[in-house]
């Protein structure tokens, strides 16, 4: 482990241990899987706020390449980004995550009825722009959360993206949701990383099939990056709630609407024997 990394990161939060980020809904699993420890990690500060800032204008920069609303309205010369107030609203410093780098309008794809996300921008990311090291080795540390890809931990541009994965960037709308499913078991593989850089959100976890209706509700903060895996991957749905949601609050308090970029990595399915 590098000597800069934050002692944070490395805390891990688990659904089988009491913890102030994850609640559980509908009782005890009715059978618990054994793995049930290992196959759901939050780290709730894996990124620092300047870390989480830097990947968020790397996604962001993706992103609006392929938004035609936003390439009509390129950024000014100076490449800053415009500062606009996302309310009027006094916010905390945890809901105000990061909401000065988002200015819209933004090109949000409303999603088709029979979709699971709403009101979204999303992109692949197959390559990447000239970046600073350092913001190679913030990416190397979310590969190497997938236990089957492998980056240096102080890489150069062309160890990534690593063979065999796929990172994805997720921009949702204050207003948008992710309805539960399953990820696509043909496309992607047994492990599923998401970071959280913006607003805060609960990402619901619940079981699949009739009468075990337990789950989790986990608070996803910026910076934080949660692993799915094995049971909890393949046996439960996850969904990221609307803030119109009556559970979309934490200790009792309404999380405060705001846009949230989600980074995936996940691997490629292993190839049929
Ligand atoms: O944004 C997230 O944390 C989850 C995204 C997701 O479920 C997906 O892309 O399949
Ligand atoms: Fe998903």
């Amino acid at each position: 482990m590098r000597a800069t990394r934050s002692l944070f990161s490395t805390l891990a939060h688990r659904l089988t241990a009491p913890s102030p980020l994850i609640r559980a809904r509908g009782g005890a699993p009715a059978t618990p899987p054994a793995s049930l420890a290992d196959d759901f990690v939050l780290f709730p500060a894996f990124f620092s706020p300047g870390e989480s800032r830097a990947l968020a204008e790397l996604a962001l920069w993706k992103l609006d390449r392929m938004d035609s609303t936003r390439r009509r309205r390129r950024r000014k010369a100076t490449g800053e980004a415009e500062v606009v107030p996302v309310t009027d609203e006094p916010v905390t410093p945890l809901a105000a995550a990061l909401q000065d780098l988002f200015a819209g309008p933004y090109g949000f794809e409303e999603g088709h009825f029979d979709s699971v996300i709403h009101q979204y921008r999303e992109s692949l990311v197959t390559s990447l722009p000239p970046v600073p090291g350092s913001t190679l080795a913030l990416l190397a540390r979310l590969y190497n959360l997938v236990p089957t890809l492998s980056v240096p931990e102080e890489p150069v541009p062309e160890d990534l993206p690593p063979p065999r994965s796929s990172m994805h960037v997720l921009h949702l709308a204050p207003e948008g949701a992710i309805l539960p499913h399953v990820d696509n078991l043909e496309a992607m593989g047994e492990t599923i990383v998401g970071a959280t850089l913006g607003a805060p959100r609960v990402l619901r976890l619940e079981a699949e099939g009739d009468g075990d209706k337990h789950g989790w509700d986990v608070l996803v903060p910026s910076g934080s990056v949660y692993m799915q895996k094995g049971s909890v991957r393949y046996k439960y749905a996850h969904s990221i709630l609307p803030y119109t949601h009556e559970d979309s609050k934490w200790d009792g308090e309404a999380l405060q609407p705001g846009h949230r970029i989600s980074l995936m990595v996940r691997d490629t399915p292993k190839a049929p024997m």
